[in-house]
C-alpha cells in the first residue's frame, strides 16, 4: 500500500505537486495519468525517497521509504531505464543490486528469465536497445520479489509483443495481491491494463476512481447503429427526442438518447432493418483528453491546435467543473456529443472516492528463490 497525504513539492517558483492525497492499494493495477509536467515522476520520486516533499508525506507499507529496512524487497521501481552502468553486463548489473540488498544470486537468473533477456545477459548494457533496457529495468524492479511495484512509462520502447507482455505481467502481479502503480501516456494500453486510476493535472488531483467509473461518469452512453434505411431511422429517432450524428466516416450512426433496446424496438415496429446495434461508452482517451485539457502545460502549435484557425472553441481552456473552487457556470454548453457534464458541484469532475476494498489479501512475497 502507498499512501500520500497532502503531498507537495515546490521547485523554486514551480509548484510541481500540490497537496496530493491518495492511496494505491494491493490487488489492483492503478494507472497514474496526467499531461506532461503534471507531476507524476516527481510524485514517484518522492514515494521512493529520491526527492523530499516540501509539505505532506507519503508512506510505503505504513513507513517513509527511507525507514524501510530492505527497500528492494518491499518496493521495486522502474523510473528511468537508462539509469544503469553501460559498461556492465545485464547479469552483473542485477548481481550488484542483488548482492547489495541481500538477495540470493539465483534470483538474478529468475528475473532475467521472466523478462526474456537471458540470451543477452552477458552483453554490456550500453549496446542495449530501448526495449531491452526497459526489460532490464523491469527485471531490476522484480529482483527483490517486492509487494509493491512502480513503473514510470514501462512500455516506452517496447514492441507490440513487449507491450502485451508487460500488460499481462502487471495484471499477473496485481492478481498475486501486489500493489502495482504505473504511469503511462498510452491511454489505449491503460484502458486494458489498469483497474483504478489516479489522474493529476498541474500537480493537483483530478480523479481517484475505478476505470469503469472514470469513463462511465464522465461520458454519455451512446449506440452505434448501422442500417440500410438510415434516413428513415434517423427521422424516427429524432422525432422521439434522440440525437443522431454520423459515427465518423464509417457510414454508421451514433445515437444518443434512447437505449439500444428502444432503438431496436422502434426499428422493428417500422420494418427498418438493422445491421448493427452496439452500446458504447467513450474511450479512456476521449474522457482523459476532455478532463485534462485545461491542465496541459506543453502543447505543440499544430494546425487545428489552440489559436489556429478552426480550432475547437475552448481548446486548452480550463474546463469548468473541475480544478475550480466553485461549480462554474457554462458546463454542458457546447459539449462535444458523447460527453456528460461531470457530476458533483465543482472542484473536481467527481470527488475522489473511497477505493474498493483490496480484492484479496496479499500473499507473502518474501520467497527467496
Ligand atoms: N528537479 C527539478 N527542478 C525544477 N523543476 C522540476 C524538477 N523536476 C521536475 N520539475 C518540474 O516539475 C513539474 C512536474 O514534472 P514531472 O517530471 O514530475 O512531470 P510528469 O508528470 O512526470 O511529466 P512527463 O509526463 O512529461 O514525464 C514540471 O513542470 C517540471 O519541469
Amino acid at each position: 500500500m502507498i499512501e500520500a497525504q497532502g503531498l507537495t513539492k515546490r521547485y523554486g517558483n514551480k509548484l510541481a505537486v500540490d497537496q496530493l492525497s491518495f492511496q494505491v492499494r494491493p490487488g489492483t493495477v492503478t494507472g497514474f495519468l496526467g499531461p506532461n509536467g503534471a507531476g507524476k515522476s516527481t510524485t514517484m520520486r518522492m514515494i521512493l525517497g529520491l526527492d523530499s516533499p516540501t509539505a505532506g508525506n507519503v508512506l510505503v507499507n505504513g513507513r517513509p521509504y527511507e525507514y524501510l529496512s530492505a527497500p528492494l524487497r518491499e518496493v521495486g521501481a522502474l523510473l528511468d531505464a537508462k539509469a544503469m552502468h553501460g559498461g556492465r553486463s545485464a547479469y552483473n548489473h542485477l548481481l550488484c543490486l542483488a548482492q547489495s540488498n541481500g538477495i540470493p544470486r539465483r534470483r538474478v537468473d529468475d528475473v532475467l528469465n521472466m523478462v526474456g533477456i537471458t540470451a543477452v545477459a552477458k552483453k554490456r548494457t550500453k549496446g542495449f536497445s530501448l526495449g531491452m533496457g526497459q526489460r532490464l529495468g523491469i527485471a531490476s524492479a522484480l529482483l527483490g520479489d517486492p509487494g509493491i511495484l512502480m513503473f514510470d512509462e514501462p512500455v516506452n520502447g517496447l514492441d507490440p509483443e513487449g507491450i502485451l507482455w508487460i500488460r499481462n505481467l502487471m495484471k499477473a502481479l496485481a492478481a498475486e495481491g501486489r500493489t502495482v502503480f504505473v504511469s503511462s501516456h498510452l491511454m489505449s494500453e491503460m484502458e486494458v491494463t489498469a483497474d483504478h486510476l489516479i489522474v493529476i493535472g498541474q500537480g493537483r488531483l483530478i480523479a481517484d476512481t475505478s476505470m469503469r467509473d472514470f469513463i462511465e461518469r464522465n461520458s454519455q452512453a451512446y449506440t452505434v447503429v448501422r442500417s440500410p434505411q438510415a434516413d428513415q431511422l434517423t427521422k424516427l429517432v429524432t422525432a422521439k427526442g434522440g440525437t443522431v450524428t454520423p459515427e465518423g466516416d464509417s457510414g454508421a450512426l451514433r445515437v444518443t438518447g434512447p437505449e439500444p433496446a428502444a432503438i431496436g424496438d422502434m426499428a422493428a415496429e417500422h420494418g427498418i432493418r438493422l445491421h448493427e446495434l452496439s452500446p458504447r461508452f467513450a474511450s479512456l482517451e476521449e474522457v482523459y483528453m476532455r478532463l485534462t485539457q485545461g491542465a496541459v502545460e506543453y502543447r505543440a502549435g499544430l494546425p487545428g491546435g489552440p489559436g489556429a484557425p478552426g480550432a475547437p472553441q475552448g481548446w486548452g481552456q480550463p474546463q469548468p467543473g473541475w480544478g475550480q473552487p466553485q461549480g462554474a457556470p457554462g458546463w454542458g454548453q457546447q459539449q462535444p456529443q458523447g460527453w456528460a457534464p461531470p457530476p458533483g458541484p465543482g472542484g473536481q469532475p467527481f470527488p475522489p472516492q473511497a477505493p474498493p476494498a483490496p480484492a484479496q489479501q496479499a500473499p507473502t512475497h518474501g520467497s527467496e528463490a
